[in-house]
């Protein structure tokens, strides 16, 4: 019998986001609070007979090869051989990997981040690598910035460009969350001449009170439907970007207060997508691996 392993790939929030200065490579450095929420991708991984990895269905405009959950496996086979777990790639089991896509890509919500951090730890998983994840964090920092906060799987405080991470005491509110149907480039973001980008760091108890998203006045700017979905959020609350958007959220004390907002996007805003969402500060993840 061949056993498939069903494991979830959960979006995240940024609470807040400062940028505190830039790298000598261009990179910005942040601070800023990843939150998941119980919502998100969904991964099934069944072992082959042979060496071949297969993804299913395919992204449309993502070659498999560019697929964060490709490179993801292929990284971490690579990572086997060279720390002689095994002599070839080829002796590793090979695995269909079925996608199922929810989160809006280019959203801010961390998809393909997570698509390839849940791909890292089922397939450590079950190839019976048993990598440390520190040691999967730092291979994930090479498929992206927000790839180690989904491997290790609390929320937190995180600063430099994504990879310095602390837990982080969120409360976990519901949030709404809007697409206003148009993707943001990260880079047009970050390459702005109008970015701010010398905020002064803070701490992470202060950022716990409360914080704004830096990219907000740039990304406004550039795409009016994310301030159209920023504005009319915030007739409910405090409307905030996650990331570099395109995707917009507020916090709600409990679903039914979330619920009565997502029926009012219904009647007033139906050509934009939404969803509601409870924040939770241990992965989806890595709860369910805790049980597989
Ligand atoms: C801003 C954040 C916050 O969570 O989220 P998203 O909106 O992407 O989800 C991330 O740090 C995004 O990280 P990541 O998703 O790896 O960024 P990429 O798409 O690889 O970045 C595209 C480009 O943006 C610029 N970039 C990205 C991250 C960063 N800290 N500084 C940068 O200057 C770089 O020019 C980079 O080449
Ligand atoms: N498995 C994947 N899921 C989503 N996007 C992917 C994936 N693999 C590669 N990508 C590429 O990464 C880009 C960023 O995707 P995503 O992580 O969803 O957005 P964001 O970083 O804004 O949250 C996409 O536009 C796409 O080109």
């Amino acid at each position: 019998m061949t056993a498939t392993l069903s494991l979830p790939a959960p979006a995240k929030l940024n609470r807040m986001l400062h940028i505190t200065g830039q790298r000598a490579d261009g990179y910005h450095e942040l601070q800023t609070l990843f939150q998941f929420l119980d919502h998100g991708d969904r991964l099934d991984f069944t072992l082959r007979d042979d060496a071949a990895i297969h993804l299913a269905p395919a992204i449309e405009g993502v070659p498999a090869e560019s697929n964060l959950i490709m490179r993801a496996a292929r990284l971490l086979s690579e990572a086997a051989v060279a720390r002689g777990q095994v002599a070839s790639s080829n002796d590793l089991p090979g695995v269909d990997i079925r996608l199922k896509k929810v989160l809006p890509m280019g959203g801010g919500l961390g998809g393909g981040s997570s698509d390839a951090a849940t791909t890292l730890l089922a397939l450590d998983h079950l190839w019976k690598l048993e990598l440390d994840l520190d040691t999967l964090a730092e291979l994930g920092l090479a498929l992206g910035a927000d790839v180690p906060v989904f491997v290790r799987g609390f929320s937190a405080w995180a600063e430099g460009i994504g990879e310095r991470l602390e837990p982080a005491p969120l409360d976990t509110p519901w949030f709404v969350v809007i697409h206003p149907g148009i993707e943001v480039a990260t880079p047009a973001v970050f390459g702005h001449p109008q970015l701010t980008r010398s905020s002064p760091a803070i701490s992470m108890a202060r950022a716990l009170q409360g914080g704004r998203n830096d990219c907000e006045v740039v990304v406004r700017t550039l795409y009016p439907a994310v301030a159209d979905a920023l504005d009319w959020l915030d007739q409910f609350g405090t409307a905030r970007l996650t990331g570099t958007g395109a995707c917009v959220f507020c916090a709600f004390d409990d679903a039914r207060q979330a619920s009565k907002v997502l029926g009012r996007l219904d009647s007033e805003r139906p050509t934009w997508h939404a969803f509601m969402a409870r924040g939770c500060n241990l992965s989806p993840l890595h709860a369910a691996l805790a049980s597989a």
